[in-house]
């Protein structure tokens, strides 16, 4: 590890219990705060997520202003569970339907920036088990506490839910098998993020509105590469927030993330100049299933998009975003 990683993560991990909640209301001032949890069919765990936000960061505690869920294109109870349970719901294509339709996680998040005003915007899956509003407050510490910080990266243990039990640290399977190996080869300053992919983070908006979203699953590794890139290492802080269980998808659906997030690394490097003009990669991914007859081939296409920052979107200086009804 590089001497300065080294050093940066001495000075830039902390833990949620550095964070406690009346130390986080005695820094908040005038900063508002958002809340996101991009979600699509997660009728089963929206509502316990969002309501624990709810009940210990807005109800009990004046620390969060809104909490937006952006209803990504669910064909479950997804919208009604999260209003349900106290959350704003914005439907993702009704968010500036202008712009045309883009598709995946990505595409949530970056709306989820225009429907919302907080100077502080906090990421947080909806797929989550177990969760704990402190995930929140651990992430907004160092934002409240240190204007030299503009985004926090939560890290977890992160369990693979596989039958009934739960075998500890062999989730992460993207993160451990192609995320951590390219940060390493190409960005070795960020090889001290102990997890680049996770879905809790938190950022200025300050920062984010300057910055493109990758869509789909490219999201977290376009924004992590370009916050760093636009801010600097000292920028980033992590906070150790414990335990993370959440729904896992196939093997065969994560084939299809891994290549969004190897796309989304070689974007960056032909645009950071990191890498000689080479011709487009291909987006087709060819996968297999077994059948009684031999073997299904499964053709895809794993391209990303990527949407620009909000700051370059007409209106987006004057739209009036929801408040926390
Ligand atoms: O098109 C999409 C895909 C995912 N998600 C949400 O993004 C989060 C992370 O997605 P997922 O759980 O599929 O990824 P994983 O955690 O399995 O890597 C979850 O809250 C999803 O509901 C979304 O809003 N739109
Ligand atoms: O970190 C990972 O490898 C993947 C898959 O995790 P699991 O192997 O299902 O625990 O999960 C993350 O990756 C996605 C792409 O960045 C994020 O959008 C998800 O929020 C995050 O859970």
């Amino acid at each position: 590890m590089l001497p300065e990683v080294a050093s940066w993560m001495r000075r830039r991990t902390s833990a949620v219990a550095d964070w406690p909640l009346r130390s986080l209301l005695e820094n908040k001032g005038s900063t508002r705060i958002s809340v996101v949890l991009p979600a699509r069919d997660e009728q089963e765990t929206v509502g316990a997520i969002v309501g624990a936000i709810r009940r210990d960061l807005v109800d009990r505690a004046p620390l969060v202003d809104e909490i937006v869920v952006v209803d990504s294109r669910s064909t479950d109870r997804t919208a009604e569970v999260a209003a349900a349970a106290g959350a704003d719901v914005v439907v993702q294509d009704e968010v500036l339907p202008e712009a045309g339709r883009m598709s995946g996680k990505g595409e949530a998040l970056w709306k989820a920036l225009y429907a919302t005003s907080g100077d502080l915007v906090v990421f947080v899956d909806a797929d989550l088990r177990d969760f704990s509003s402190a995930y929140v407050t651990g992430l907004l510490g160092p934002l409240l506490a240190d204007p030299a910080v503009a985004y926090v990266k939560g890290c977890y243990d992160r369990p693979l839910l596989t039958g009934d039990r739960p075998a500890e640290g062999a989730g992460g399977r993207v993160t451990e098998l192609v995320a951590r190996p390219l940060i390493n080869l190409h960005w070795p300053q960020l090889a001290g993020v102990m997890q680049p992919l996770g879905g809790e983070y938190a950022g200025r908006r300050s920062l984010l509105e300057r910055l493109p979203f990758v869509t789909g699953y490219g999201v977290e590794l376009g924004l992590l590469l370009d916050v760093h890139r636009e801010a600097g290492l000292d920028a980033i802080a992590q906070v150790d927030l414990g335990r993370r269980v959440h729904s896992h998808q196939s093997t065969e659906a994560l084939g299809r993330m891994s290549g969004q997030i190897m796309l989304t690394a070689w974007s960056r490097l032909q645009r950071h100049g990191r890498m000689l003009p080479l011709e487009e990669p291909s987006t087709g991914l060819v996968q297999f299933r077994r059948t009684a007859a031999g073997h299904e081939v499964r053709t895809g296409d794993v391209a990303v998009g990527e949407r620009p920052p909000m700051v370059e979107v007409a209106g987006y200086a004057t739209a009036r975003r929801p408040l926390l009804s």
